[in-house]
């Protein structure tokens, strides 16, 4: 029988990724579909792209009223709206994949310092980080899934298996991502319109960006040490697409083919990190649309620097593919169900 999935928070831009994706599922089948805004509207009225392939409307969101027809829902809205929304699903019996940074972090301290007072705090715990790469045993039972932040995917799948094998220093990490404009939402501000981000390129909430954290939680676990690091996130004027380069310090003699075995080898089950050839690095344009995590190495002997570049769709790995990803693990199918569309290009 179809898994029943309901998307709370539909009319967004992960929302809208997630019906693309959910609607060549063949274990799937979409049933409620929310929207404050468009309640009773086609979703095709939102979505164009849609119409003939998702031919329901939108609704407003009941959990009561899912309770008999879903049991999985993704959560799409914004971080701090989430979480009561999310301890509703689940008292109402579902499970829950949250797009939102809402359940990422694990200490509640920590996120009231970047995001704002935390309401449901003793979910935390409940809560498993969804990065299936790393966490993949962890999600097979969870109940309430946190799909990781699009900057965090890029950042840590490069890194993790370095800094878990002790290759580089873990202080003074440098990562240093470009993201697309579609990573603001739907609903952004006019500061994401046309004008305002074609031909120009900047750096934003430099030393301040809420995925710093989160980045950091991660990659400590990875060391097994408290780190610190440096991020800072920049605004180019595509529509999608997250590259991700860090700096960090070589503490060993190795040399790339050695250090590409190295994240190969931790990658080896792991069918949706493509760990490039010598002397390759990524370009978003080949993983747009997919949920390819690409990731390119170099060392820099002169100045004894590993380089590690990623890239992703911020809408697919960073958000959407892997919600779905993690919907497969935790519904015991096949991890790339739905999801195995080659990359579009250009
Ligand atoms: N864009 C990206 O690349 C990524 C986004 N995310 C996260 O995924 C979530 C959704 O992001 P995205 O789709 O980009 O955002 P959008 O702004 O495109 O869409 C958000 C949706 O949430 C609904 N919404 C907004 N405010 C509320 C509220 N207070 N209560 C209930 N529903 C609300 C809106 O629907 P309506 O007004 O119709 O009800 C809207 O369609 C966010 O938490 C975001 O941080 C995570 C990774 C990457
Ligand atoms: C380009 C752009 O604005 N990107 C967003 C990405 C954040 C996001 O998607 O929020 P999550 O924490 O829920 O992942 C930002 O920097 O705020």
């Amino acid at each position: 029988m179809a898994i029943q999935c309901a998307i709370i928070g539909g009319s967004g831009y992960t929302g809208g990724e997630l019906l693309r994706i959910l609607s060549t599922h063949p274990g799937v089948e979409i049933t409620c579909v929310t929207s404050r805004k468009y309640a009773g509207m086609p979703i095709s009225a939102l979505f164009p792209s849609l119409r003939g392939i998702v031919d329901i409307n939108f609704e407003d969101y009941s959990p009561e009223s899912l309770k008999e027809r879903a049991q999985i829902a993704f959560t799409a809205v914004p971080h701090q709206a989430a979480m009561p929304v999310v301890r509703e699903l689940l008292d109402a019996g579902l499970k829950v994949i949250d797009l939102s940074a809402d359940f990422r972090l694990h200490d509640a301290d920590v996120y009231e310092n970047w995001y704002g007072e935390h309401s449901q705090k003793e979910l935390l715990e409940r809560a498993v980080y969804g990065l299936p790469e790393i966490y993949r045993e962890k999600i097979k039972a969870a109940e309430l899934v946190a799909n990781p932040g699009c900057y965090p995917t890029s950042a840590i799948l490069p890194l993790y298996p370095i800094l878990k094998r002790g290759i580089v220093d873990s202080n003074g990490i440098i990562i240093d991502s470009k993201s697309g404009v579609s990573g603001a939402g739907r609903t952004s501000s006019s500061a994401f319109g046309y004008s305002e981000v074609n031909e120009g390129f900047k750096a934003y909430k430099v030393c301040e960006h809420r995925h710093t954290p989160e980045i950091e939680q991660e990659l400590s676990m990875a060391c097994g040490a408290p780190l610190t690091l440096n991020f800072t996130p920049h605004l180019v004027p595509m529509t999608r697409g997250i590259l991700t380069t860090s700096y960090s310090k070589l503490k060993e003699d190795v040399d790339e083919q050695e250090l590409i075995d190295i994240l190969r080898d931790f990658y080896n089950e792991s069918p949706f990190v493509r760990v490039l050839d010598q002397g390759l690095f990524p370009d978003c344009h080949n993983v747009r649309g997919s949920n390819f995590c690409d990731i390119g190495v170099r060392v820099c002997k002169r100045t004894n620097t590993l380089i590690l570049i990623s890239a992703i769709d911020n809408l697919v790995k960073g958000a959407s593919g892997q919600a779905v990803q993690n919907m497969n693990i935790m519904e015991g199918l096949d991890e790339t169900i739905g999801l195995q569309s080659p990359p579009l290009f250009p």
